[in-house]
């Protein structure tokens, strides 16, 4: 099998030749955006220049507790999306346009449209405001209440994405995920055939912090009629309107 990590990285370097309309003799130039990054201060905004986002390591929590999944991924802005879950050797990558695989073989979303049948996915998050826990609690109560057929959350925003573009869960929604958690795992999501939504409906804006993927727009639309939406400060605000989360903070100091 031709290794796709390879053909990944030429036609990334053909992307950025084409972008900056260089010859081939001139180096290509990529941007980046990584969540080490950008706690150290840098922008974390999108321009034109071909940008690869990454989250070296998804599920730090998990991590840190030597607990089940952890993922790293890397995101070339809409063109490929790889995450990676170590522990288990699973590789999940797409290719916009080009589907989306586990390890080489072809993922598709669940068919199963009925909530009630459905399994949702989603996380605490990182944020131990009591205002911002009462909203979570409040959209898991109505999600519960639905009723849906389970609940569930691997620990990493990319893992249950994947874990929809396998089929394995009908639908994942956050508020306070970041751009380098989604980015890649959303190209995973839509190439398994699944939508990606904003909590409020419409179109998924992956600097917002806010998503549904889900395996179709009829489970996509129940959820947002379902979760208690609010609006974490964005990822490509200026640097002092950001907050550090507190979990993150307590996670680093292990
Ligand atoms: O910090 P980190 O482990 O890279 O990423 C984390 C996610 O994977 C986790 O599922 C989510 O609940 C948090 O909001 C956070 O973004
Ligand atoms: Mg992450
Ligand atoms: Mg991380």
């Amino acid at each position: 099998m031709a290794d796709p990590w390879e053909s990944t990285m030429d036609h990334a370097v053909a992307i950025a030749r084409k972008a900056g309309e260089t010859s081939s003799h001139v180096p290509v130039c990529f941007r980046f955006i990584g969540e080490e990054s950008v706690a150290a201060g840098e922008s974390c905004i999108l321009s034109d220049s071909p940008t690869w986002i990454i989250d070296p390591i998804d599920g730090t929590t998990n991590f840190v507790h030597t607990h089940l999944t952890v993922t790293s991924t890397l995101d070339l802005q809409v063109e490929f999306g790889v995450v990676y879950s170590c522990i288990e050797d699973k590789m999940f990558t797409a290719r916009r346009g080009r589907g989306a695989f586990c390890n080489g073989e072809p993922l598709q979303v669940s068919q199963q449209k009925a909530v009630e049948q459905a399994i949702v996915a989603t996380e605490f998050g990182s944020d131990r405001d009591p205002e911002v826990v009462d909203k979570i609690f409040q959209s898991l109560r109505n999600v519960l209440c639905l009723p849906v057929h389970g609940v569930r959350g691997a620990g990493s925003a990319a893992m249950n994405m994947c874990l929809v573009a396998s089929g394995c869960v009908e639908a994942y929604y956050e508020i306070g995920v970041h751009v380098w958690d989604v980015a890649a795992a959303s190209l995973i999501v839509s190439e398994a055939g699944g939508v990606l939504m904003d909590v409020e409906g419409g179109e998924v804006d992956l600097m917002s912090r806010r998503i549904i993927a889900a395996n179709s727009k009829t489970v996509a639309e129940r959820l947002v009629k379902t979760i208690v939406a609010f609006s974490p400060p964005r990822d490509d605000a200026a640097p002092s309107d950001r907050c550090e989360d507190s979990t993150h903070l307590s996670a680093r100091k292990v």
